[in-house]
């Protein structure tokens, strides 16, 4: 059953609070030599609830991630998952808990089976207990209770035929595919995809969405990462934006698309244009134009979206530059392109 009820207590904005939340961070920062990568004053996360977290290139999206599940260190703050308090704990018992989450760049392993890829996900995040989870006599009587489980995932993913295949046959979407469904050996709470939508093919774009959708319909909670506007627009209960390592807006989507200060943050990237008269914004066209991974002025994005879908002068946007009508897609490069860092 749907809950319609409100997701916030009561105002809307960056930082607050929700009416259920199953994550909440407190005073989260990072720094990198000497810049501020992340630095998040509150945030909570609404439970069973798609929220998107979106803002330009270098908002900081990726490190936050890597912050709350594990993966790296801040240099302060406090964050709750479920109530309990794990700021410090290790990214495979973080997973453990039901934190689990995926990277842009998949972390599939090539070199073993599909089959061997989902065990790996039983025991934790790829990499933990490797030895115990690829030998069988360590491995005992848990093995036919997570083949199973294996099966059944990798049937509803559609890639119980490739199951004895090498994960380096599987193009770049059914990687995107795998990685989730051993996500999802754990019996995870949160499910956290870093730009799902990433290295996709569109043929399997609608798959990959409904996964998503199913999570929450199973009860799960999703947070993910994506540049994909239509997908924020067309999935997410929620979208948190974030901008030079700070939460600059959250809300609803069709309200947040249309913030002024999600706009400037998008804008941002492109700053050294002086959009104060008609040739500035036709260089802002132009460099647009060349950026394969701005959505912004596009009329599929919704950011610059005005009342009745005219579009600023200038800003006509990628659809009228390729001639397509269809969603905006980051998805259509199969191989991944962007290296996660550490
Ligand atoms: N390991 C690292 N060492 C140094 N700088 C880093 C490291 N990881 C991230 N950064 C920097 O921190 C900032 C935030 O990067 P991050 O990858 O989190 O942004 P993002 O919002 O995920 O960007 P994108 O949308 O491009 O993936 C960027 O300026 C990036 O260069």
């Amino acid at each position: 059953m749907t809950d319609s009820r409100d997701i916030t207590t009561g105002q809307t904005g960056p930082g607050c609070k929700k009416r259920d939340p199953i994550l909440v961070a407190e005073k989260v920062t990072r720094q990198f030599g000497g810049m501020n990568a992340v630095d998040v004053d509150y945030l909570e996360v609404p439970r069973n609830k798609i929220t998107a977290l979106i803002g330009p290139n270098g908002a900081g999206k990726t490190t936050l991630f890597n912050l709350l599940t594990g993966f790296d260190t801040p240099n302060s703050g406090q964050w709750r998952f479920d109530d309990r308090d794990i700021a410090g704990v290790p990214s495979y018992k973080v997973a453990r808990m039901g934190m689990v989450r995926t990277f842009q760049l998949t972390k599939v392993m090539g070199k073993l089976t599909v089959m061997e890829n989902m065990r790996l996900g039983a025991t934790a995040q790829p990499g933990e207990s490797l030895a115990r989870a690829l030998f069988k006599g360590l491995w005992g009587k848990r093995e036919k209770e997570i083949t199973e489980q294996a099966d059944v995932l990798l049937a509803k993913f559609k890639l119980d035929a490739k199951k004895d295949d090498y994960a380096a046959s599987l193009s770049g979407g059914q990687r995107k595919l795998l990685e989730m469904a051993r996500a999802l050996m754990v019996k995870p709470v949160l499910v956290m995809l870093d730009e799902p939508m990433a290295g996709v093919n569109p043929a399997l774009t609608q798959s990959l969405l409904d996964h998503i959708k199913n999570l929450k319909a199973e009860g799960m909670t999703v947070l993910f990462v994506e540049h994909d506007m239509h997908m924020v627009r067309h999935i997410a209960d929620w979208v948190v934006v974030m901008a030079e390592g700070k939460i600059v807006a959250e809300g609803p989507p069709e309200i947040v698309m249309k913030d002024k200060a999600v706009i400037d943050a998008y804008l941002g990237a492109h700053h050294d244009v002086d959009l104060g008269d008609s040739k500035g914004v036709e260089m802002l066209e132009v460099e647009l134009a060349q950026d394969e991974e701005s959505v912004v002025g596009t009329p599929d994005a919704g950011i610059l979206a005005h009342p009745g879908g005219s579009q600023p002068d200038g800003l006509h946007g990628e659809s009228s530059r390729t001639g397509q009508t269809g969603p905006a897609t980051t998805a259509d490069t199969a191989p991944d392109s962007k290296e996660t860092r550490p």
